[in-house]
């Protein structure tokens, strides 16, 4: 398909950090963009995108619907089917809808119900935050109710992203992503909840400087500045991610038990075969994914001449629970999150180090010191699951924002360094 189609109009509903990101890339490679957000940011985008070559402001969805060829509803995953309900039937003609929304069964289900029957659907999915380059990242494309035309057209629009393309059907969407990314982020969330209960900044204690206690903070502290809604929406709203994300919190509650009772031997079985199906069919390269000298780069504190030993109660937890699932994540890396790829990589690390890891066992059973650490990073992972379960959209948002505040202000340094961090270790790890 050569240049652009004739006149074909891409509508964007929803200017938030995504739709942004959209609006530009889009409008970059020529296409004609015709965008809104809710009405009263009208004023303000059209300041913003005033003088901007290819970008047209409208007041609401319903202009944005009627004039455009290919509409992209870029707003909360909670949202979808009221602004579905809205805007969807001013939907122009023959035209194609889709969401880029992080979670496909509830956008899927209010495109079914209120878009006309004409109206073709054609959903994506880019993996990545506002921020990172789409350059190279996975972007999935579901062809849910759409003529082979149409979506040739999505396709060819969607290429200026420059990402690589992954077909799945919405309901393969879901079940991969609850992994990547909604079990990789109750981890993390489980940790800053954790360092904030027993009021820690982590990076001013030795226990946690340095080597992968770097990426674990900087990425502890990159979900906590984003925005809640993302990470609410992406768990709540998926129906595989509550059964995963119990999974990871009754790993995390065994592994704490058994190092609590002094059950060496049974702690040991239950690792070291966990890490024989999660890794065990690997053929590795030579090198291992992260190395100490790169990881020991990105700190935001002094690293102390003798770190403080770790057991990695998260890290064991994440294993054991791929184990328990009989997830092997290697086989969802063509829906892998950068963020998924830093945890992979971790516990990696952690897994084909045999000496680390019989040391890790060993401070797990003998070391007492941080019980009362593991004890609030267990509550953590239980109450993070209890939300989910529960669909508690103002709960999920309160533990956020609260920790959130505890961390604010950090989150400036934090970014600098884990956008740097990112960017060496996916150098490295591409290569
Ligand atoms: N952030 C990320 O890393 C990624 C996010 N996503 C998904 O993309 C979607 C958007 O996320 P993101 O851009 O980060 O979130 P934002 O909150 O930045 O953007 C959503 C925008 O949609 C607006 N909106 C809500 N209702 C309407 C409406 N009726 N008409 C027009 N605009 C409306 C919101 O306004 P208001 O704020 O006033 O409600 C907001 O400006 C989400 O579903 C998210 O899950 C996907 C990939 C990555
Ligand atoms: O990498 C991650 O997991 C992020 O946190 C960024 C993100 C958030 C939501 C998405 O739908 C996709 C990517």
């Amino acid at each position: 398909m050569a240049g652009k189609v004739n006149n074909f109009a891409i509508g964007l509903i929803g200017m938030g950090d995504m739709g942004k990101m959209y609006a530009n890339r889009l409008s970059e490679a020529g296409w004609r963009v015709n965008a809104c957000d809710k009405e009263d940011k009208y004023e303000s985008l059209c300041e913003e995108y005033g003088d901007r070559k290819n970008i047209y402001i409208f007041p609401n969805g319903h202009l944005v619907s009627r004039a455009s060829d290919y509409i992209i509803y870029n707003v909360e995953a909670a949202s979808i089917d009221k602004v579905a309900a809205q805007y969807g039937p001013s939907t122009k003609q023959g035209a194609i809808v889709g969401g880029q929304t992080s979670c496909k069964a509830p956008e899927i289900a209010a495109f079914e119900k209120h878009l006309p029957e004409d109206v073709d659907i054609v959903s994506c999915h880019s993996l990545h935050g506002p921020n990172v380059d789409p350059k190279g990242q996975p972007l999935v494309l579901i062809k849910h109710r759409a003529s082979q035309g149409n979506f040739d057209k999505v396709e060819h629009v969607l290429s200026c992203l420059g990402s690589t393309h992954v077909y799945l059907s919405a309901s393969q969407h879901d079940r991969i992503t609850a992994d990547t990314q909604a079990v990789t982020h109750a981890a993390f969330l489980s940790m800053g909840k954790a360092w904030h209960a027993n009021a820690q900044f982590p990076w001013e204690i030795a226990r946690y400087v340095g080597g992968i206690e770097n990426v674990k903070i900087n990425l502890t502290l990159r979900i906590y500045s984003q925005k809640w809604h993302v990470y609410a929406g992406l768990a709540i709203l998926n129906p595989y991610a509550k059964e995963q994300i119990r999974q990871y919190a009754q790993s995390v509650t065994d592994l704490y038990k058994l190092m609590l009772g002094g059950h060496r031997e049974e702690l040991e079985d239950r690792i070291k075969e966990a890490g024989a199906k999660v890794f065990g069919a690997q053929t590795w390269d030579e090198d291992l994914l992260l190395k100490d000298e790169v990881l020991d780069r990105f700190s935001l504190g002094n690293k102390p001449s003798t770190p403080l030993p770790n057991n990695h109660l998260s890290l064991l937890a994440m294993v054991d629970c791929w184990s328990q699932l009989g997830i092997v994540p290697y086989d969802h890396m063509i829906c892998s999150t950068p963020l998924f790829r830093l945890w992979l990589g971790v516990t990696e690390y952690l897994f084909r180090k045999p000496a680390l890891l019989n040391d890790v066992i060993r401070i797990a059973i003998e070391d007492n010191t941080f019980r009362s650490d593991d004890l609030e990073f267990t509550f953590a992972a239980r109450g993070w699951s209890d939300c989910v379960t529960f669909g508690d959209f103002e709960g999920y948002k309160d533990r956020f924002l609260s920790t959130q505040n505890f961390f604010k202000g950090r989150f400036e340094d934090a970014t600098r360094v884990g956008n740097e961090m990112i960017k060496t270790i996916l150098e490295n790890t591409q290569k």
